[in-house]
């Protein structure tokens, strides 16, 4: 017999135990899943793997082969890892996750803002027909609130503009209250300076509005540094607390038609900052409802605080030929320096690769929420 062969069958030999040793520890790696599945706990654990890889580096007693040791107890750390994320992922009640909802029959809907505001305009925008007796809500956590009390069956809202980016409280809101995305609608959203007829520019010292219009127009104010600029409810509520002021120092941003429905006038037109000045709006609803049509998917969901997780996520979507649309992430409330990550992509949940992306998006992240599915609206509007 060659030497060749007496170092094969020496490895053959070692080779056995080691798989038989693999699989036990395969089989602890597993109990270790369920019991983290059922105290929540992360799967990654770093001062552990830390110390495992410490005291196995201190037992070589050939130097030499530290390297091959670091990175082979490394990789048999990310295999068990796989094992325990098999054991939650396996338990995920996809039916429960898929459930959907048909859309209300003659739904009572709420907007954001006052009687012209550009939520009022999004909603008459996406209903066919104008919702008749439509509830309106001074603050975006009270339309939610609507929502959880079933006052309303939908809410329209500002989710993202085209050259401020993303109304981080809205993305909030929908982490806090857990309802869902059913449909999205752009507006076009020209900013006017307007105030009580005949009002001078040089009378004015006060101007209101809502956050957002102040965002948009920041170039048009660097020539009027003097005016204090004080945020309100929304545009419309600007508008009418200017018409019932009746004060020609108190001014408002917001759109022509609030100016028309509050009787007020323009005195400086189209001074937001970009004349495609663009604002896309969601359709809240209570449920998921979603159906063979619907083109765009919203997740959310946050992940292990391990390098590459987010990169290794992300390509699973290359792979399955997704197009990725939107992501956004914000800070976790109460916790420091971590994040929600809100992903917005083409397709429909009933088809095979958005189901196979889905199914590792909850299969490897720390928390996950299907936003929606729903019809994705022109962006020309
Ligand atoms: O205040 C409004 O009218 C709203 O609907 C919120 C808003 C404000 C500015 C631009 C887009 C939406």
């Amino acid at each position: 017999m060659s030497d060749l062969e007496d170092y094969r069958k020496e490895l053959d030999a070692i080779d056995q135990e080691l798989v038989s040793l693999f699989e036990k520890r395969l089989a602890v790696s597993k109990k270790i899943g369920n019991y983290k599945k059922n105290q929540s706990l992360p799967i990654y654990d770093k001062e552990r793997e830390r110390q495992v890889l410490l005291q196995n580096i201190r037992q070589i007693t050939d130097k030499d082969s530290e390297v091959q040791v670091r990175h082979f107890l490394e990789t048999v750390m990310d295999l068990s890892k796989e094992v325990q994320k098999d054991v939650r992922a396996s338990t995920v009640d996809y039916d429960q996750l898929f459930a959907s909802h048909p859309p209300k029959n003659d739904p009572k809907i709420g907007y954001f803002g006052e009687t012209g505001s550009f939520c009022e305009e999004a909603m008459l925008a996406y209903f066919d027909e104008a919702p008749a007796n439509p509830s309106n809500y001074h603050t975006f956590e009270s339309l939610f609130l609507a929502i959880r009390n079933k006052e309303i069956d939908y809410g329209v809202l500002p989710i993202e503009n085209s050259s401020t980016g993303a109304i981080s409280q809205v993305y909030d809101l929908l982490a806090k209250y857990g309802f869902s995305i059913v449909g999205e609608q752009y507006i076009k959203i020209e900013q006017h300076l307007i105030g009580l007829e005949g009002t001078n520019l040089d009378e004015v010292e006060e101007v209101y509005s809502h956050p957002q219009g102040f965002q948009q127009s920041t170039e048009y104010f660097k020539n009027h540094e003097k005016w204090r600029q004080i945020p309100f409810h929304s545009t419309s509520d600007s508008a009418k607390l200017v018409k019932d002021s009746q004060d020609v120092r108190k001014s408002a941003i917001a759109s022509r038609r609030a100016a028309e429905i509050h009787g007020l006038s323009i005195l400086a037109d189209n001074i937001q900052n970009e004349s495609e000045n663009t604002t896309r709006f969601i359709i809240l609803g209570k449920d998921l409802e979603s159906n063979p049509r619907c083109n765009k998917v919203s997740v959310v969901f946050s992940l292990d605080n391990e390098a590459g997780t987010l990169f290794k996520l992300l390509r699973h979507f290359a792979e399955y030929h997704i197009n990725l649309i939107k992501i956004e992430s914000r800070p976790v409330q109460g916790e420091k320096w971590e994040y929600l990550l809100y992903l917005d992509f083409e397709g429909n949940i009933a088809e095979e690769n958005v189901n196979g992306a889905l199914r590792l998006l909850q299969k490897n992240s720390v928390y996950f929420r299907l936003l929606g599915c729903y019809i994705a609206a022109t962006k020309n509007k």
